[in-house]
């Protein structure tokens, strides 16, 4: 459904270039539903943009639903439905009017596109919402909204930008429901971007990890965790006693990344719950209160920092707002 090769753009502005993606490979597989994820700033809107044809690539090449993305764009228009991050309907305009515009754009009848949206909107749990405004909708309400007018044509691939976001932990999890139902009800190939760590692990069959516009690491969450070795420990101790505690919990079988934040001491084991009883004898004996202690299987953070030397979350606070570097 997607294979790309080298695909990377450049950004030149106020005499300041941004490499905002450096050549990216990427192949996603008929019914596939696939997550970008990545801090902010990371490159994957610029990427979806150019998979989908709105930003032309620096350089590079793509198939985008059997048609060239250079050589063939409107092919690729017509295969694909694109939901970008703001969404696209109009505040004053009423539902229907926002389906029937969208499936007009299409080259759909009127009687065509009244059918099809719904039908999407019994899918996507709108119906009885035809006559409102827009504006008037929940966030997740104009989420599925945004979702029904991207499938209005049937494309059987559809790209999703950051679609779960600003949106509550409930209606999070509704729409995850109706993006998973998309792929096994309908048969529909699933891209989409998201910061989310829970969103790429929980949703997602395959994940593209992306960090400075280069694509870090992929596979199922899966088995990207398993790349990490190990439990993740972190315990608090007295800030007096970080130094001796991080000598102790080194010497544990199998310890490694050690190191201390403020008044806690972070790392690694083989297993967490059977390294607990030695490293408290250790720290009794060595007259330390342990205060507090967390012990976390592997998870995507933990693969993003393996990868990047940073927590993603770290990386997200870190990163300025992308809008200060943009072109206007
Ligand atoms: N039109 C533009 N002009 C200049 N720089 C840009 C432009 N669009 C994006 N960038 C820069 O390219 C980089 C990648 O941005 P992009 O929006 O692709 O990241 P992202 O991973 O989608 O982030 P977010 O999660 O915030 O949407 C950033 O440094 C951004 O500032």
């Amino acid at each position: 459904m997607i294979t790309a090769r080298g695909l990377a753009r450049r950004f030149t502005a106020r005499g300041r270039t941004v490499d905002a993606v450096k050549g990216v490979d990427i192949d996603v597989a008929e019914g596939e539903l696939v997550g970008f994820l990545g801090p902010n700033g990371a490159g994957k809107t610029t990427t979806l943009r150019m998979l989908t044809t709105l930003l032309k690539p620096t350089s590079g090449q793509a198939t985008v639903g059997g048609c060239d993305l250079l050589a063939d764009p409107l092919g690729v228009r017509r295969r694909i439905g694109y939901v970008a991050q703001a969404g696209g309907t109009w505040q004053d305009c009423k539902v229907i009017e926002e389906i029937e515009i969208q499936g007009r754009l299409y080259g759909l009848t009127k009687a065509e596109s009244l059918a099809r949206g719904a039908e999407l909107s019994e899918q996507l749990d709108l119906s009885g919402l035809e006559q409102r405004l827009t504006k008037t909708l929940s966030g997740g309400q104009r989420r599925r909204l945004d979702i029904v007018l991207g499938l209005i044509h049937r494309p059987g691939l559809v790209f999703l930008d950051e679609p779960t976001t600003a949106l509550d932990p409930q209606s999070r999890a509704n729409l995850w429901e109706h993006i998973r139902s998309l792929r096994t009800e309908h048969g529909v190939t699933v891209f989409l971007t998201t910061h989310y760590l829970d969103e790429a692990d929980s949703l997602c069959d395959r994940i593209l990890v992306i960090d400075n516009g280069e694509i870090a690491a992929e596979g199922t969450p899966d088995s990207l965790k398993a790349g990490v070795s190990g439990d993740g420990v972190t315990i608090g101790v007295p800030l007096a006693s970080t130094g001796a505690a991080a000598e102790i919990a080194g010497r544990l079988t199998g310890a490694h990344e050690v190191s201390i934040v403020e008044d806690t001491v972070r790392f690694r084991v083989p297993r967490g719950d059977v390294a607990m009883p030695e490293l408290l004898r250790a720290l009794d004996a060595a007259g330390i209160a342990m205060e507090s202690m967390q012990v976390h299987r592997p998870t995507l953070d933990d693969v993003f920092l393996t990868l990047t030397g940073r927590s993603l979350r770290d990386a997200e606070a870190a990163t300025p707002t992308p809008e200060a570097a943009r072109v206007p």
